[in-house]
């Protein structure tokens, strides 16, 4: 047997997914790592524990599900976007990454706004939002000189884990494009956008396709993960990339949903344009010269974790999330705002707080892990909403991600969106997105076209209950007034905890 890996390095956890030629799942394993919080805003993570969680989920596959490495052929990766990694002259880590999540760079993105107006927009196709890597670079420049003077090169967070593993540095156009510092028309680094900000060119990483050859896994990396050194390294993408690709969203007029820490809906787009207006960003697809549009909730899967954690930590989350079940649709008069970390599409506002609005001493448990789970969706609703003003109406979805595993979270997302959702047989978009580049790059297929043909397998399709269609019609006109009725308030309180703590 000849297998691919996909490694999807997402922001909760690594999923290793070992694929054969038919895109059956042979195995899969995930191991999971912490999210540092030192500070209101702050998200980043060590890139070290990365690297060690994919060497024991991979060990894992060859001692416990024994895969034999020499039969694994070649593999890729999909990765958390955004995050900033970066690296000295002897390509040592300098300082924890910021992540995609983390929004203490509100100042920066209205410099670079303030800077360079709609030329930026023009030049990116997106705004310089709080998440993206621009911002962060500026904000260690701002705040961090020292180690600003000392970076060699900054890479994105899959393009590290692949350095581990090959020597090979450099990042892929669909990471790049979320870096807000690429060219959308020339597809290389902006040195208009570079040069007034005063980021050197020269720590900008190599260019490439996600289906690049980057190399061999290294004699040292296969001593320490058990894999062999002749199997191929292939650059890989964004997660969202991946994803689409893994959802077989390869074709106008398809469109994604998921729900990870990040929530995510996403449409794929033959071209790039900035008539969006930063509306949605508009990134590189991994498919070469091809794109999409997607909008994203900061804290989608994030907001339920966060709630069993301090609820029900020691259950599994898939009996926590049958809890709703008990509960009805609305969760007896409660509505939730997913705002934890601030938010980004529609509103674009690092400082705005989540709150449950309606709380009644009737609640239980199973009202709050319900209002959680529609809140998140309705958050989703909110991005369909700018598809639709755009006309570029979205009339079913994919769904993928962690919170695609819950067949209560399906139906809940065809009730509110009121179209079919579609779910594949395994829910592993960006994994098996991954594994789809590292086929492709191998040669097992022509394209991703004919790949995904072979690989991608949608399952259940959810539709939408038109009683519950109209229930949740009527909440989510009560949840649209949500963010403008709090976000006075969450800034007030959020100005307070940074002058007190
Ligand atoms: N059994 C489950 N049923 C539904 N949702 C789940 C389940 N397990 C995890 N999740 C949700 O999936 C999220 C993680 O999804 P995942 O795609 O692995 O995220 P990431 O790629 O960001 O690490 C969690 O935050 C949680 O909300
Ligand atoms: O910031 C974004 C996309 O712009 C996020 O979607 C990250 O890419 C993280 O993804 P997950 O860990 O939630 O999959």
């Amino acid at each position: 047997m000849k297998y691919v890996l996909g490694i999807d390095l997402g922001t909760s956890s690594v999923k290793v997914s070992v694929v054969d030629k038919m895109g059956r799942m042979a195995a899969q394993r995930s191991e999971s790592y912490d999210l540092l919080q030192k500070q209101i805003g702050y998200s980043e993570q060590n890139p070290e524990d990365w690297v060690r969680a994919t060497t024991k989920a991979i060990r894992n596959i060859i001692d416990l599900d024994r895969i034999n490495a020499t039969e694994i052929e070649s593999l890729s990766y999909s990765g958390q976007m955004h995050g900033l990694v970066l690296l000295d002259d002897n390509y040592r880590v300098l300082r924890p990454a910021i992540l995609w999540n983390d929004t203490r760079t509100v100042e920066q993105s209205r410099q670079i706004l303030k800077k360079m107006g709609k030329g930026f927009l023009k030049i990116t196709h997106n705004l310089p939002l709080e998440g993206f890597t621009l911002p962060k670079l500026l904000w260690i420049q701002d705040n961090e000189p020292e180690i600003f003077k000392k970076i060699k090169v900054f890479l994105l967070p899959k393009d590290y884990l692949r350095y581990r593993m090959t020597g090979h540095i450099a990042t892929d156009y669909s990471d790049a494009a979320g870096t807000v510092m690429l060219d959308a028309k020339k597809n290389t680094w902006s040195r208009e956008i570079c040069q007034p900000f005063a980021i050197p060119l020269e720590i900008c990483p190599p260019l490439g396709n996600s289906d690049a050859y980057a190399g061999n896994i290294t004699k040292q990396y296969a001593s320490i993960s058990q894999l062999s050194t002749h199997i191929k390294v292939y650059v890989g993408a964004a997660d969202n990339a991946a994803g689409a690709l893994g959802a077989g969203i390869v074709r106008e007029e398809t469109a994604l949903c998921s729900i990870g820490t990040s929530g995510v809906v996403l449409k794929y787009a033959d071209k790039s344009s900035s008539s969006l207006n930063g509306k949605l960003h508009v990134f590189n697809h991994a498919i070469p010269g091809k794109y999409y549009m997607m909008g994203v909730t900061l804290s989608a899967g994030y907001s339920l974790s966060w709630l069993k954690k301090i609820l029900d930590n020691k259950t599994t989350f898939g009996k926590f999330i049958l809890e709703a079940r008990h509960s009805t649709i609305g969760a007896n008069g409660l509505l939730f705002s997913p705002y934890l970390v601030g938010e980004r599409t529609p509103y674009d506002d690092g400082n705005v707080r989540g709150s449950f609005i309606g709380l009644d001493s009737n609640h239980k448990q199973a009202d709050l892990v319900r209002s959680v789970m529609e809140g998140i969706v309705f958050s989703f609703k909110d991005l369909l909403n700018i598809y639709k003003v755009n006309h570029s109406e979205v009339k079913s979805i994919i769904s993928i991600g962690g919170g695609a595993k819950s067949d209560l979270w399906l139906q809940i997302q065809a009730d509110i969106f009121d179209i079919p959702v579609i779910c594949l047989t395994n829910e592993q978009g960006p994994g098996l997105g991954a594994a789809m580049i590292a086929a492709v790059g191998t040669g097992w297929f022509q394209n991703f076209q004919d790949c995904g043909k072979e690989f991608v397998e949608r399952g259940k399709i959810y539709l939408p209950e038109p009683k519950n269609v109209q229930k949740y019609c009527e909440l989510y006109r009560i949840y649209r007034q949500i963010y403008k009725a709090t976000a006075d308030i969450s800034h007030q309180l959020v100005d307070f905890r940074k002058k007190n703590f």
